[in-house]
């Protein structure tokens, strides 16, 4: 049987084991496995990822190779790298919404553009945001007590509202709410039928081929980057305004030859800016804040230690940030049980030979991180929620690429500070206002759409504080 771990055979949160996914003992005929990852990718993949080193789908040339061994996803990903680039999958799902820009980009283009860019990231230049971070969540906050009594609510809509306003504040303040709200749900169009462009890009079909949604994901694809286009055109009417990711987009300059990105690069990463920061952080904290209605023992200690944390002030402040080791505990947690973005895939551009599984030239090679954080030969217990596992001593012990939610090597997230600090930001605020439980009931399957999304959503019961 596959499907979701039955609700009643959850044991009491001391020993938490949130909802998974169930294998398919074996791996499934095709006509099966492709209706099976059209649903929810995640599902399609068999028992054998979770237990083996490297697995291969496909009877005389694998149409899928998957990797989930430590040392195999370091040769991959930083020791052979140029062995290994990006697929024409990931280009071919990506580029209509994103261009050319540092997620979808190779070589030469790539390595420029994520110079330029890297400084704006560091973790330094990403704590001044905390303030705007903040404030977003303080106007969440500000609903929910309007409200004055305990109520349900989707939280995955709530933080997918509120990671959005952070990013519309840092990344391209000035944007109004009509346009942020078209481009939301622009890239929530486009994710929804993003499994069967993955589908048909996996069985090499052209991408030309109609499937159902196709349309949209063009058309919302489109609206985003007219709308980038029209902000960008703005801000260069206005030269010198403003301290967000475009202002500094449109003053970087390479440091050896003074040269600037040009508009269309812009956009471009304008565009891999809004879709990749904030759906990935949104489901961060969604998965958090269910995690922890079901483990109100850490919520309440979580609580605890934001309030020493504050000290005297009322509000979290960039010196708050790194005053939270707890929190950070259970983030790290939760992204290895629930990784926002769930799989990584390259390609094997030359024959090679992966733990004695030969993998031909032009192989498609998935890493799922999903797996890999849940893969029985390297976590003890690994289906239970356990954030002592990420004590300092602990954590030591993993090999860099046992827990990756960001990826690894050169290509690694440029995002990761601003992710970490934003959801430990947006977290101990609403743990300030807030407290969230959980109605007995809702184990919702964790889905791959790109970032995984709970199925039916998240609805938290919500106690204003
Ligand atoms: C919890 C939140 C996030 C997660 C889990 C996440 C995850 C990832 C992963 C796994 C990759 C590597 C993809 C690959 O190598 O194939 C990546 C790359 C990237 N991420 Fe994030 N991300 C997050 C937040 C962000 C944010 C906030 C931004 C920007 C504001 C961002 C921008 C990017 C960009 C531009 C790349 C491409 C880097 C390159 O290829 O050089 N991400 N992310």
């Amino acid at each position: 049987m596959v499907g979701v771990r039955d609700v009643n055979t959850i044991p009491p949160p001391e020993k938490l084991y949130p909802p998974t996914v169930q294998p398919p003992e074996r791996a499934l005929p095709l006509p099966r496995f492709i209706a099976r990852f059209i649903r929810n990718p995640l599902q399609a993949l068999p028992r054998a990822v979770y237990t083996e080193p490297v697995v291969t789908y496909g009877s005389k040339r694998p149409l899928v190779t998957w990797v989930t061994d430590p040392a195999l996803i370091e040769r991959i990903l930083l020791k052979d790298v140029e062995h290994f680039p990006k697929t024409p999958l990931d280009r071919r799902v990506l580029t209509p919404m994103l261009g050319n820009g540092i997620l979808t980009a190779e070589g030469e283009s790539w390595r420029w553009q994520r110079k330029i860019a890297s400084p704006m990231f560091r973790y330094a230049e990403i704590l001044a945001y905390v303030p705007a971070m903040v404030e977003a969540t303080e106007q969440l906050l500000d609903t929910w007590k309007q409200r004055g009594h305990a109520f349900t609510t989707d939280v995955e809509d709530a933080m997918t509202e509120t990671t959005f306003s952070v990013i519309a504040r840092t990344v391209l303040a000035g944007i109004d709410e009509t346009e942020a709200s078209a481009v939301k749900h622009a890239a929530r169009t486009y994710l929804d039928r993003i499994s069967w462009e993955v589908a048909a890009a996996i069985l090499r079909l052209p991408p030309t081929m109609w499937h159902p949604g196709k349309a949209n994901m063009r058309t919302s694809a489109k609206e985003v980057r007219t709308i980038v286009e029209r902000l960008l055109a703005q801000r260069r009417a206005q030269p010198g305004s403003g301290n967000d990711l475009v202002a500094r987009l449109i003053s970087a300059r390479d440091p050896a030859t003074g040269e600037q990105m040009s508009d269309a690069t812009i956009v471009d990463n304008l565009a891999t800016f809004l879709f990749a920061g904030h759906e990935t952080t949104a489901k961060a904290l969604t998965w958090t804040l269910y995690l922890l209605a079901r483990a109100p023992q850490w919520q309440d200690r979580l609580r605890d230690e934001v309030r020493h944390a504050l000290r005297t002030s009322q509000r979290v402040s960039p010196g708050t940030i790194e005053r939270l080791p707890l929190t950070l505990r259970v983030l790290k947690e939760s992204l290895r049980l629930y990784p926002p973005a769930p799989v990584m895939t390259r390609l094997a551009n030359q024959d090679l030979d992966l733990a004695g599984t030969h993998v031909p030239r032009g192989s498609l090679i998935v890493i799922p991180i999903f797996v890999l954080h849940r893969h029985q030969r390297l976590w003890d217990d690994p289906g239970r929620f356990d954030p002592d596992r990420f004590l300092p001593e602990n954590e030591a012990k993993y090999p860099r690429t046992q827990f990756m939610p960001f990826g690894f090597g050169p290509r690694i997230c440029i995002g990761s500070s601003f992710a970490l600090i934003e959801a430990t930001a947006i977290l101990a605020t609403l743990l300030q206002g807030a407290r969230f439980e959980w109605d007995g009931r809702h184990a919702p399957e964790p889905v791959s759409r790109v970032t995984l999304r709970p199925k039916g959503g998240m609805p938290l019961i919500v106690k204003p504080l």
